[in-house]
């Protein structure tokens, strides 16, 4: 496909988002009708739709529209890149600009702070009173692709052998300093899935933050440990790898762990999954991982659509849904034992707020530790909070 046949696709991917479409089922949608498209056309095309989401408002406004065409347009203005020699019409490349079009391209634009920032109206106090003067580095870092990032399964082999492996393969990595077993991938990144370290349960794909949380974990060999809300796993097979636990995992909708079973074969980990009601007959645990559901608010680089559907009355609801776990699962945690509750979210409601309302209601928790991470870090955005009980 030429550029600005990508272009084109893009648009069409853009407007079924706008239309109610999620961006994956848009994307996989295109590329199932359009058996022409390579794979590279496919990643290129792909990297336009996150773009134009990750960037809407500011896009919208620079291209003159919030649709699939005005945000191509606005992206391709914010770059510089010379737009008639693109949108000629020719071909599958998107229609020649409008007189409108041209003239909104052409008119000198300013554009307000949280605009540029692509931040929403709404949020913009919470965010800035939680980021303090981080506020305006962090939401342009989220106007950004996220780096990929390996989880190096430590238990198998070592960081520098399976760099080593990968380059062999090659997949060009580098190592970061936010965690031990985190390797950033700067070359040839989708050949990972069908190559042999990945196959052989090496590596996972795992966000360096989201490792720097689990290494921060106070996790002891022979340890009876908890993952209540595993979802897909990624936090369970980095326990596992980190010592060897007895471990189980939980989430309230156990389809999202359908994953773990093959995951953990290839990592060669053990992991036992737990229906909600099985959960207090295994207790108590020496650690309990709360890895609450959140706005994703430190995740919006991956998942940008977030950004944008997030409402006051979503997060209200979240953060009844975070106090609501954590009164169920304290008691599950043993004497001396540890309670771990993380988001990937940037927002001290979600954060501090909770962990202060907890500990008011229930004084006999101490906290012990608390991180946070922004994407300044490199990673995603986290928080965790460690208390112990006594
Ligand atoms: C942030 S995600 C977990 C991500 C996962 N730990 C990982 O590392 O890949 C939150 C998970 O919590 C689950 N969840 C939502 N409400 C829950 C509840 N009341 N109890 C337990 N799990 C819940 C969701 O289904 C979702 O899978």
């Amino acid at each position: 496909m030429t550029p600005a046949a990508r272009l084109s696709a893009a648009i069409e991917i853009l407007d079924r988002i706008r239309d109610g479409s999620a961006a994956e089922p848009a994307l996989s949608g295109w590329a199932r009708a359009s058996r022409f498209a390579g794979s590279g056309d496919r990643a290129a095309i792909r990297d336009l739709v996150f773009t134009a989401l990750r960037c809407r408002r500011s896009h919208a406004a620079l291209g003159g529209a919030d649709s699939g065409r005005g945000l191509i347009l606005g992206g391709l203005r914010e770059a510089g890149t010379e737009i008639d020699a693109l949108f000629t019409g020719e071909r599958h490349a998107p229609a020649p600009l409008s007189e409108a079009e041209r003239a909104h391209l052409a008119a000198p634009i300013e554009l307000d702070r949280l605009v540029a920032l692509d931040c929403p109206d709404w949020l913009a106090p919470q965010l800035e009173a939680s980021l303090g003067a981080d506020f305006a580095p962090v939401m342009e870092a989220l106007r950004q692709r996220a780096p990929v990032f390996l989880r190096v399964n430590t238990a198998r082999a070592t960081v520098a052998e399976v760099q080593e492996r990968l380059a062999a393969e090659g997949i060009a990595t580098r190592p970061v300093a936010l965690s031990k077993t985190a390797l950033e991938v700067t070359g040839n990144a989708r050949k990972i899935q069908n190559g042999a370290c990945y196959r052989e349960g090496l590596v996972e794909l795992q966000d360096a933050a989201s490792q720097a949380l689990v290494e921060a974990l106070p996790l002891a060999p022979g340890q009876k440990v908890l993952d209540y809300c595993a979802g897909g796993g990624g936090k369970s097979l980095a326990m596992a790898a980190r010592a060897a636990l007895t471990l189980y995992a939980h989430d309230a909708a156990p389809r999202r762990m359908r994953d773990l079973g093959p995951r953990a074969g290839r990592a060669g980990a053990e992991i036992v999954q737990l229906a909600t009601a099985e959960v207090p007959g295994r207790a108590p645990y020496d650690l309990v991982l709360l890895d609450v559901p959140c706005s994703g608010s430190g995740s919006w680089r991956r998942a940008p659509e977030a950004k944008w559907a997030l409402t006051p009355e979503r997060l209200e609801e979240l953060t009844r849904i975070q106090s609501d776990i954590l009164e169920k699962t304290a008691p599950c945690v043993a004497g001396g034992g540890t309670l771990a509750y993380a988001t990937c979210s940037l927002l001290a409601v979600e954060n501090g707020a909770r962990i202060a309302a907890f500990r008011a209601a229930h004084p006999e928790w101490h906290l012990v530790e608390e991180r946070r991470f922004t994407p300044l870090d490199g990673g995603d955005g986290f928080y965790l909070a460690l208390l112990t009980r006594g």
